[in-house]
């Protein structure tokens, strides 16, 4: 199979990440006879350095010609202690997610058995979990209306829903439940915002075609506090952009790490693969991100896009097997892990190489 594949490793670790998710990619086209050609785009820090946009024009035309999207991070902290800046690498990320129309964000929150003892949470609850968030993620309070008035000293955010986008994600996530456990669960804060009440009317009316389904709705406080309580009640999960973001930042303590989880933004054009982390300014050229949040992207990308089951498999089996065998990187390493098996960036690479 021939495919074109876009990388936009963006800022700090992304760049680091991406690396090792393109030789995986690599290796595995190699294995199973795929011809993958690459190009690569800006955005972010380092695209306003080179152009003074976060998102350019070139980077959407490349997107938009390729099969699929090997994306890294964004972020800097120049920007993070600078609010009056007009300019941001966020704005890069927003940018491209709404030019391709990738209304749909899945956040798999995978266990991987080596990696109980990882977590922060005690492994008796943990055992088993496995949860798919759909995150809708060109909507809500990300994309309202904000600014400023009273001459500065107010400011505001417009968190925003129309029916289209809730129940074009409330289907994917429905479709989604009918070929894992049937079961949904809806995350809103409906007891108080409209745009919520908006949301839980929309998603009952899109479980009535699903009549298999098992759907519950909680309010985000609860959603955030089950979560960790009893991460193994949730099966499919549907929430807005904000609160999608929130709660698979907390869910990464099931999977272990932020560098643990993976992700698949989809929608009306091309695919963009990305970890769920950010350009982990306090680790950028060390050496030491963990790698694996982007190599199952990858992984994602081979099923999704290029429907090529056999070959994501291996991915993750590769990644099994390399944490089978002890190997860990610094965030997922604990007390049990011997000096020399606590791996860097590219070296943990290697090790999924070898395996591949
Ligand atoms: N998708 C994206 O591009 C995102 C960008 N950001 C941006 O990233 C910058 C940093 O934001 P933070 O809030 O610190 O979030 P972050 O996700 O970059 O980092 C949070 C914590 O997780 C750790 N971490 C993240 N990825 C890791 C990996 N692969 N291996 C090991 N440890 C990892 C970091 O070291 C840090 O302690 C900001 O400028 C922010 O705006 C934040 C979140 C997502
Ligand atoms: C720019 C942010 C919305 C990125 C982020 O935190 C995310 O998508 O998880
Ligand atoms: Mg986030």
């Amino acid at each position: 199979m021939k495919k074109h594949i876009v990388v936009i490793a963006g800022d700090g670790i992304g760049q680091e990440v991406t690396a090792v998710g393109k030789q995986v990619l690599n290796r595995i086209a190699e294995k199973f006879g795929h011809e993958f050609t690459y190009d690569e785009a800006l955005i972010g820090h380092v695209a306003i350095e080179a152009t003074g946009n976060p998102l350019p024009a070139e980077t959407i035309a490349k997107s938009k010609a390729s099969d699929a999207i090997l994306f890294g991070a964004v972020g800097h902290p120049k920007y993070d202690n600078d609010p009056s800046a007009k300019v941001r690498p966020e704005q890069g990320l927003l940018g491209i997610r709404k030019a391709l129309g990738l209304y749909a964000n899945l956040r798999p929150i995978k266990l991987f058995d080596e990696l109980l003892q990882a977590s922060s949470i005690k492994p008796e609850f943990l055992k088993g979990a496995d949860i798919l968030f759909f995150r809708e993620l060109t909507g809500d309070v990300y994309f309202g209306e904000r600014g400023r008035k009273d001459e500065g000293s107010t400011a505001y955010d417009t968190m925003i829903y129309s029916r289209y986008e809730v129940e074009r994600i409330a289907v994917k996530a429905f479709e989604a439940a009918m070929t894992r456990r049937k079961k949904v669960c809806s995350v809103d804060k409906a007891n108080v915002l409209e745009s919520s009440r908006l949301w839980r009317e929309v998603v009952q009316e899109v479980a009535k075609r699903y009549p298999d389904v098992e759907v519950e709705h909680q309010f985000i406080d609860a959603a955030a506090m089950l979560l960790i309580k009893d991460p193994r009640r949730f099966d499919v999960v549907v929430t807005g952009n904000l609160f999608g973001d929130i709660l698979t930042d907390e869910a990464s303590q099931i999977a272990g790490s932020m560098g643990m989880l993976a992700s698949a933004s989809v929608g009306d054009s091309t695919g963009l693969y990305e970890p769920i982390h950010g350009s982990a300014h306090d680790i950028t050229g060390k050496g030491v991100a963990n790698p694996l949040a982007s190599v199952l992207s990858a992984a994602l990308m081979l099923d999704i896009s290029f429907g090529l089951k056999e070959e994501a498999e291996a991915v993750v089996n590769a990644v099994d097997q390399v944490l089978k065998a002890g190997y860990r990187t610094r965030d997922i390493a604990d007390s049990n892990t011997p000096a020399d098996k606590v791996l860097g960036t590219q070296a943990m690479g290697e090790q999924l190489l070898a395996c591949l």
